[in-house]
């Protein structure tokens, strides 16, 4: 806060209401950034990084449930000099993110789990950009590379790191996971091995790679082969993405479920030969698994969970038969119930993702060459300043057909 006026500074700490909606937003032509003339050696000059004239500002919410836009680092004069640059590291000009669940959960819940926003807190973890500097000791990303941002931090030692599965590493810090700041700023600085270069995919495809790549490890640990018949519970982002590669890995027949009758439209726009559920209330989760089996001809051995929802859990050990599995990528509760002698008896297994590892090149491919088309599922799109419209849009989303919400920064 130090480089802004005190007028300034009220205006930045305000938190979310209605104040901060209607108060105009800062412009860089109000100029309280010093500009800087000498950019040092191995960064881009000014001239080649104009959005970095800007303030860099980003979206917080702390453990009162806030929610606002304010002066976030690194600052504008601090991406010119280069001075907050790391070894290995590249500053990122953020161009488009995605809103998760999470984030909203965040906010508005002030944790999940055991992750819990303790002090002021940056969202965002779902983003591409393009590369405005890099350290010296970077050869492989230039000034200009445009790169979705895989935003993990791994300690490189432990044994998940050591045999691939760097998800479950001991020491991991993601971004936006508490305590650590995430990527919904106009300006980042991150590793550069944890940049993906997208080529001339858009940024908006960018930024959906990251939750592309929770389905990717799902449907990869989940082994889904051609004419596998297969259910999906839930048909937001995650499950809609699973849907679109369980299409594209030739699952047979396909049902999708979800208690909002909007979001089953989409799932058959996106796919037309998907078979759909409305999970309605007071209905049992016997009945809900019998019905999704009958829809699927009595055929299911894979339910891929995408709500995190107890019953929706439940219904899906219901639906496969003897032999199946219910992989679960949704998370909720940290405690449910789950009809355990109908896993049993039926030797159905219960298989867990968190996270992803090594799925962005696999992402990239399947984007790039047209395997699989996202852009359907963006319904919302928000500029940076705005973030708080955004998320209200998104988390209203049974009202606002809200599917995936970006937030820009062109
Ligand atoms: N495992 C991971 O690493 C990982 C990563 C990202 C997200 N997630 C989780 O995946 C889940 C899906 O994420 P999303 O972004 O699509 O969230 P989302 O909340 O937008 O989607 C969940 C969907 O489930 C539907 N639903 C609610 N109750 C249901 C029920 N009883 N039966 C069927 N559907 C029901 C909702 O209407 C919604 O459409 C969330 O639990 C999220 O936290 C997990
Ligand atoms: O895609 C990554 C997930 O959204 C995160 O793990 C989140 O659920 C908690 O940080």
């Amino acid at each position: 806060m130090s480089r802004v006026s005190p007028a300034v500074r009220t205006l930045l700490r305000q938190p979310y209401s209605s104040q901060w909606r209607k108060t105009p937003v800062l412009r860089s032509s109000q100029a309280w950034v010093k500009p800087v003339s000498q950019p040092i050696r191995g960064l881009a000059t000014p001239a080649a990084m104009p959005s970095a004239s800007k303030e860099n500002i980003g979206v917080y919410c702390n453990p009162a449930h806030d929610l606002w836009v304010k002066e976030s680092g690194p600052s504008v004069n601090e991406v010119k000099s280069g001075e907050a640059l790391k070894e290995g590291e590249v500053t990122i000009a953020i161009k488009s993110t995605g809103i998760c669940g999470s984030d909203i959960h965040f906010w508005r819940h002030g944790r999940i789990g055991p992750m819990v926003v303790e002090h002021d807190h940056i969202l965002g973890h779902e983003s591409a950009g393009e590369i405005i500097a890099v350290h010296p000791s970077v050869k492989t990303l230039s000034v200009g590379d445009r790169v979705a941002v895989e935003p993990s931090s791994i300690c490189n030692k432990c044994e998940p790191c050591l045999t691939g599965r760097y998800n479950g590493c001991l020491e991991m810090r993601f971004m936006s996971t508490p305590p650590v700041d995430g990527l919904l700023r106009r300006y980042v600085n991150h590793s550069a091995i944890w940049c993906h270069k997208i080529g001339d995919m858009s940024y908006e495809d960018g930024a959906m790679l990251e939750p592309l790549s929770v389905s990717l490890a799902g449907m990869h640990r989940a082994q889904i082969a051609l004419g596998d018949p297969v259910l999906i519970c839930g048909a937001g982002p995650i499950g809609l993405m699973t849907l679109l590669c369980s299409a594209a890995a030739g699952a047979e027949p396909i049902v999708i479920t979800d208690i909002d009758q909007n979001r089953l439209d989409v799932a058959k726009e996106i796919c037309p030969r998907v078979k759909t559920y409305k999970v309605e209330p007071g209905v049992s989760m016997e009945e809900a698994g019998a019905a999704m089996s009958k829809l699927a001809g009595g055929s299911l051995t894979t339910a891929l969970e995408c709500s995190g929802v107890e019953s929706s859990i439940a219904a899906a050990i219901y639906s496969v038969k003897f032999g199946g599995k219910v992989f679960v990528i949704g998370v909720g509760k940290p405690d449910m119930q789950i009809p355990f002698m109908r896993l049993s008896t039926q030797e159905i297994d219960l298989q867990f993702q968190y996270r992803y590892a090594n799925t962005w090149p696999r992402a990239i491919r399947l984007v790039q060459s047209g395997v699989l088309d996202m852009k359907r599922l963006v319904t919302h799109r928000f500029d940076l300043e705005d973030a708080v419209s955004a998320f209200e849009t998104s988390a209203a989303s049974a009202k606002t057909g809200a599917i995936k919400v970006l937030i820009q920064s062109p």
